[in-house]
């Protein structure tokens, strides 16, 4: 039998899993408003998100994600706490583990880099349109403050399939 590229969240056999990339998110959320920015290049360039990427030798997730966001918005962010977990499976063999931090503030004034220009979004008008398909499904526990993980297959920029769990 050939073999078959996982489809669904159940194809993926996760006790053996081992991400090639890990990586970062962070969304400072203040006076009812998030700070997106809109990717210039690297995995989902042309896409809304925030700030975030691939996780150096030697720093701490959340130590990425405020140096993602002083590199791409040059703004550093603070009371930053971590959010919640995301397992993205693609089938191309890409597998990302990413850590999605929360801030309630920042310090220095957005601006736009090579990477990103900032772009603010009421919490009731999030471009969910713009961004990656998984992101709608856990953006209202990051909201909430519930704790989440999310484990979804891509084929490319497609989402395939997706499971949420909360609390
Ligand atoms: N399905 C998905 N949903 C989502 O919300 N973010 C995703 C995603 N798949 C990838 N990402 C994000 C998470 C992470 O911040 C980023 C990783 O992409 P990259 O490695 O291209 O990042 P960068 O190029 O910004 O990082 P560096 O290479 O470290 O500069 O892509």
């Amino acid at each position: 039998m050939t073999g078959r590229s996982p489809r669904s969240v159940d194809d993926v056999d996760w006790a053996t899993w081992d991400p090639n990339i890990r990586a970062t998110l962070l969304f400072v959320i203040r006076d009812e408003q998030v700070l997106l920015i809109h990717k210039k290049r690297g995995i989902g360039a042309g896409k809304i998100n925030g700030p975030g990427g691939k996780i150096d030798p030697g720093e701490t997730a959340m130590e990425c994600a405020v140096r993602e966001t002083q590199e791409e918005l040059h703004v550093t962010a603070t009371g930053v706490a971590e959010a919640g977990r995301l397992w993205f499976d693609f089938v191309d063999g890409t597998k990302i583990h990413c850590i999605v931090f929360r801030a309630d503030d920042f310090d220095g004034e957005p601006t736009e880099t090579d990477e990103a220009v900032p772009l603010w979004f009421t919490l009731d008008d999030v471009p969910f349109e713009r961004m990656w398909q998984d992101d709608e499904l856990w953006f209202p526990s990051l909201l909430n403050r519930v704790p989440f993980e999310l484990k979804a297959t891509f084929d490319d920029d497609q989402l395939l399939d997706a499971q949420l769990s909360v609390g």
